[in-house]
């Protein structure tokens, strides 16, 4: 594993009204890794998420991205860092008047130089890569189902080669099957392209099957990180709880029939 320091958190505050989500967060995140973030509902890992990703400004603390102050800096330069990132919802968040390849043609209408040929070409490049057959690209979301949507999700996060992959809870909703194949096509880009992925879920066979590496969320920190191997050592209630209860004995079997 290569150990340069792509997303690096200090001191990270993030509060609504009075309500404290985050004090005093850290996390290291490095190139290369799959990096999932689990917690108890509410612990904030969506609102994390987020905030890294450059959708909501925290109150306190320090982002680094690629080794650039990403809260000091200009928008110019927050384009470029943003332009390296690919971020992927929960629902897919895709527009529903817009076809699939449209969606994916989107966040390449930043970039000049590319003519509506070439978007085209590429979309359809992503569209494959996310394993949607090539018809998905005509289709618009309401015609697809809840598992091809995140897919399409998946597509337009990859529009324009990102070296960091945001995934908030990518197999949410889906069914065992699809959600395994999920993990898979997880895995497989995070391998092939090299992609840094920091996915936030409460999939244990997610953990179990994508991620190099563990980030606990709980008391407003990232309170431990490691492998699974590290987690299973952890004698913190809810940490025990989440891995040694019974869904977690659960994956463990599914990981050791299919891994
Ligand atoms: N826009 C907002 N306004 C006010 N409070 C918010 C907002 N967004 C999030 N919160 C609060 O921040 C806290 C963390 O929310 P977040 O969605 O990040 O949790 P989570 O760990 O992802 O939860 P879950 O696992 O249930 O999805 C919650 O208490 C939530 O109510």
């Amino acid at each position: 594993m290569a150990c340069e320091v792509v997303i690096s958190l200090r001191g990270l505050r993030n509060q609504f009204g009075s309500t404290v989500v985050h004090e005093n967060l850290d996390l290291d995140v490095y190139r290369g890794e799959v990096v999932g973030v689990v917690g108890g509902s509410g612990t904030g890992k969506s609102v994390l998420l987020r905030c890294i990703a450059g959708l909501r400004p925290p109150q306190g603390g320090r982002i680094e991205i690629f080794g650039q102050d990403a809260l000091n800096c200009s928008e110019t330069e927050r384009r470029a860092i943003d332009q390296r990132m690919g971020v992927m919802f929960q629902d897919g968040a895709l527009f529903s008047s817009l076809t699939v390849r449209e969606n994916v043609e989107v966040p390449m209408r930043t970039l000049s130089g590319l003519d509506a040929d070439m978007r085209r070409e590429l979309a359809d490049l992503k569209i494959s890569m996310s394993g949607l057959p090539y018809a998905a690209g005509d289709k618009y979301p309401s015609e697809l189902s809840g598992g091809m949507r995140k897919r399409a999700g998946l597509a337009r996060a990859l529009a324009l080669d990102p070296e960091i992959v945001f995934l908030d809870e990518p197999t949410a909703g889906l069914d065992p099957i699809g959600a395994s194949a999920f993990d898979e096509l997880i895995r497989a880009l995070s391998e092939t392209l090299g992609l840094t992925v920091f996915l936030v879920t409460h999939d244990l066979d997610t953990l179990h099957a994508t991620c190099d590496r563990i980030a606990v969320l709980a008391e407003k920190r990232v309170l431990y990180t490691g492998t699974m191997a590290d987690m299973l050592t952890i004698e913190h209630p809810w940490v025990h709880e989440y891995f040694h209860g019974p869904r977690a004995r659960a994956a463990v079997e599914t990981q050791e029939r299919t891994g």
